[in-house]
């Protein structure tokens, strides 16, 4: 039986509605963030994932609190559940905290951007994509991989750029690839994973 691995963004934070580089900090969910997150939910519903055995989050709230919302939502709170820094956002290092806007106005739009979604490239004092691949990748071939080789049915609620590195390896993409790959927030990215780690089948459920 293949295993079943569902992804999903935090719905918006308080940081992500004032456009400021949040990283390791921890704001909370703001209103439109717990409905992303439940929309998240009625789409797992609809489309009958609704059994998880076991659920993984980060260490910051706002992928705890998405999680708490779909899992109740969806009548599983109390399902084994995971947190761990492994699978927070980005470090963002120096950047966290400003407004993204002035910091392009003052690093300028390319690098900013080199900073946002380049491979390797780490924003002053944070990490890279690579880096951030290098603490969930692991975690994941630890934690999670193997109960889905078992066929176990698992949730994750995390983050853009830690899901972005998880996606990259699931999928197989280059690091040009995953520079255009942008999750939505709430959306649950549902994965098909036979009994080898491969991807069988994708379906994002927006
Ligand atoms: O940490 C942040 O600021 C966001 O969650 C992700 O930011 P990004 O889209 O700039 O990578």
């Amino acid at each position: 039986m293949p295993g079943l691995l569902v992804l999903t963004r935090h719905g918006q934070s308080e940081w992500n509605k004032l456009n400021l580089f949040t990283g390791w900090k921890d704001p909370a969910l703001t209103e439109l963030g717990h409905e992303e997150a439940l929309k998240g939910a009625k789409e797992l519903k609809k489309y009958g994932y609704t059994s998880f055995d076991m659920a993984f989050t980060s260490a910051l709230q706002r992928a705890q609190n998405t999680l708490a919302i779909q899992l109740k939502e969806i009548g599983q709170e109390g399902i084994p559940t995971k947190k761990d820094q492994a699978l927070n956002e980005r470090d963002y290092g120096d950047l966290t905290g400003l407004n993204k806007d002035d910091a392009r106005k003052k690093f300028g739009e390319d690098q900013v951007h080199i900073w946002r979604r380049s491979y390797d490239v780490p924003p002053p004092g944070g990490e890279s994509l690579e880096l951030t691949a290098k603490r969930v990748l692991p975690y994941f071939e630890k934690e999670i991989k193997p109960e889905l080789l078992k066929g176990k049915k698992i949730i994750i609620a995390a983050h853009g750029n830690s899901l972005r590195a998880l996606v990259k390896d699931l999928e197989g993409l280059t690091p040009e690839e995953t520079l255009k790959l942008e999750l939505a927030t709430g959306v649950p990215l549902v994965y098909q994973i036979d009994e080898n780690g491969k991807v069988l089948d994708k379906k994002i459920l927006e």
